[in-house]
């Protein structure tokens, strides 16, 4: 049979060309294989949070010129890592804790990663100074779009609401999954601080975010003309319970849907037993459906009735 690859009649070496083309691929392969390694460390490492020293602060800050604002656990200014990367440093109020959640707060966040949650990017802990620095979020804060100033219009539209209360949603539910599974805090400090206990106070937080993005106002607000309208979630409990429409800043057609459904996940999260609530889990599957098949929750201010009346 006449040799369909003449070439390798012809040279006597050919048999080994094969044999050095694969060691020459295995090692190109090992080469490419560590580069890829390297690559990754470098990112793992740039991925976990570093630490700095006060001095290092004071120079990301340019000496703390920039105020962003200010939260209960301390004040956050803007600054920038060396890499030009722009970050938000809180520094904590050392008056507060005995450094649980500061550890806390490092030991969880640090590895979290998702994209509705901040990152850690760093930490200071300096004799009695403690820092976070924070990836820079550019968007100033959801207060500015949901609270109507007098003259100001900022309103974002209940799609994007929508939208917004879902990213929130899904990053708390991540937070909950990924706190429970981080192995390195003490589990009674875990359960004290990330329990199904804590997990359930973090969904009537939400369940109050969501109102008061409903409202587009305080949830208590003692200015507004109508006396029954101080308190929002109550008000507006009455008034879905009533089969009112909810007529909040409805522009189009589907906005009332939206309105109500924010509105019924919320009241279904600030029920007053815990045990009540909705899992971060079942809010999320509760915002990303059409509502149709919501039903009303039992009047989560009864219980205040009840204790009043004791
Ligand atoms: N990563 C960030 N990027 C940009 N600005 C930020 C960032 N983190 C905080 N800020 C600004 O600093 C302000 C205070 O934030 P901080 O987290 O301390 O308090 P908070 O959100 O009010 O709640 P809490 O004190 O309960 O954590 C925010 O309202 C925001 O304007």
């Amino acid at each position: 049979m006449r040799n369909s690859f003449p070439f390798l009649a012809q040279d006597p070496l050919s048999k080994y060309y094969g044999l050095i083309y694969h060691v020459y691929r295995r090692n190109k392969s090992k080469k490419e294989n560590q580069i890829k390694i390297e690559s990754f460390l470098e990112d793992y490492k740039a991925l976990k949070p570093s630490r700095y020293s006060y001095v290092d602060i004071k120079k990301i800050t340019n000496k703390f010129k920039e105020k962003l604002g200010e939260g209960g656990y301390g004040t956050v200014y803007k600054g920038k890592l060396s890499n030009d990367i722009l970050v938000a440093v809180k520094v904590l109020n050392n008056s507060k804790g005995n450094g649980e959640e500061f550890i806390n707060e490092v030991g969880t966040m640090g590895r979290i990663h998702h994209i509705n949650v901040v990152r850690l990017v760093g930490f200071c802990a300096d004799g009695s100074i403690r820092a976070l620095i924070y990836e820079f979020l550019p968007n100033e804060s959801l207060e500015k779009f949901i609270f109507s100033v007098a003259g100001e219009n900022h309103s974002l539209g209940w799609e994007k609401l929508q939208h917004i209360a879902i990213g929130i949603a899904k990053g708390i539910e991540y937070l909950h999954q990924a706190r429970g599974t981080i192995g390195y805090i003490a589990p009674e400090v875990l359960s004290r601080n990330f329990g199904n206990a804590s997990h359930k106070s973090d969904v009537y937080s939400f369940g109050m975010l969501l109102l008061e993005m409903v409202g587009g106002r305080k949830n208590i607000d003692a200015t507004v003309e109508n006396t029954g309208q101080v308190y929002f979630p109550e008000w507006v409990y009455c008034h879905l319970n009533q089969g009112k429409e909810l007529n909040i800043r409805a522009e189009k057609g589907g906005d009332t849907k939206i309105a109500k459904k924010l509105t019924i996940v919320g009241l279904w999260c600030i029920q007053w037993y815990p045990i009540d609530r909705p899992s971060m889990k079942v809010a999320v599957q509760m915002l990303e459906g059409e509502g149709d098949n919501l039903t009303m929750p039992p009047n989560p201010f009864a219980s205040w009735v009840q204790q009043e009346q004791i």
